[in-house]
C-alpha cells in the first residue's frame, strides 16, 4: 500500500461527492494492493477522500479469500467503485503500465454515476518502490483520456520531477504524485510550487 502525495490536489468541483474534503486538499490514498475491497471502511475512518484502487486487483474480495469456492474470479471495478461512494469517498482507479487505457473506457462510460470514479491513475513506472525512471511511452494513455475525458482528473506517479512533469502536464495529466523529488529535496516547498506551475499554466 502507498500513500500518494498529490501536489495539486484541487478535485474539479463538479466531479465532486457531496462529502468535501476538510478545506486542507484531498486525502488521496493509493491503495497498491491486492484486495482493495478489504480496506475501504478502515481507510473511511481513518480520513480518506479519496481511495483509488487498481484496476488490476480489483477481485471481488469474498472470492479471493475463498479460491476454492470461486470459479469465476472476475475483475469487477463497477461494484468496488459503486461500494466506495457508498462509504462516501471519491474513487479513482489505477492501471500498470502493462495495462491498456482502453479497459478504463467501459467504467468513464458508464451511465450510473455511483459506478463512476472521479479520478484515473495511469502508473508510470512499475507498482513497487519509489526513485524509479519516468515511463514517458506512458503519454499516450494519458492523452488519450483527456482527449476523450476533457474534465476528468487525471492522476499520474512514478518518477515525477521538475525535469519530467512537463511531460505530463502537456500530455494532460493534472494530479501529480512526487515521491523522491519532494522528499529528497533541499526545499520541497519550492519544487511543490514547480510542479503546480507546470498543471495550473496548462489549464
Ligand atoms: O509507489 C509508487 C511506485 O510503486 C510511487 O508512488 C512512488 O513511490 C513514487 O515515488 P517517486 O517515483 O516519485 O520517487
Amino acid at each position: 500500500m502507498t500513500f500518494g502525495h498529490p501536489v495539486v490536489t484541487k478535485i474539479r468541483p463538479h466531479v465532486d461527492r457531496p462529502k468535501e474534503s476538510n478545506g486542507k486538499g484531498t486525502f488521496d490514498c493509493h491503495m497498491m494492493i491486492s484486495e482493495p475491497k478489504k480496506w475501504v471502511k478502515e481507510f473511511q475512518k481513518a480520513g480518506c477522500d479519496l481511495y483509488c484502487f487498481h484496476y488490476e486487483a480489483a477481485v471481488d474480495s469474498t472470492a479471493a479469500e475463498s479460491p476454492e469456492a470461486n470459479t469465476d474470479k472476475k475483475t469487477n471495478p463497477k461494484e468496488m467503485i459503486r461500494y466506495i461512494h457508498e462509504q462516501g469517498m471519491r474513487a479513482g482507479i489505477a492501471i500498470k503500465p502493462g495495462t491498456d487505457v482502453d479497459v478504463l473506457y467501459e467504467i468513464f462510460d458508464n451511465s450510473n454515476k455511483e459506478e463512476v470514479p472521479e479520478m484515473a491513475l495511469v502508473m508510470t513506472v512499475e507498482p513497487g518502490f519509489g526513485g524509479q525512471k519516468f515511463m514517458a511511452d506512458m503519454m499516450p494513455k494519458v492523452q488519450a483520456l483527456r482527449k476523450r475525458y476533457p474534465e476528468l482528473n487525471i492522476e499520474v506517479d512514478g518518477g515525477l520531477s521538475e525535469k519530467t512533469v512537463d511531460t505530463a502536464a502537456e500530455a494532460g495529466a493534472n494530479v501529480i504524485v512526487a515521491g523522491s523529488a519532494v522528499f529528497g529535496a533541499k526545499d520541497p516547498a519550492h519544487v511543490i510550487a514547480k510542479l503546480r506551475e507546470a498543471v495550473n499554466k496548462r489549464r
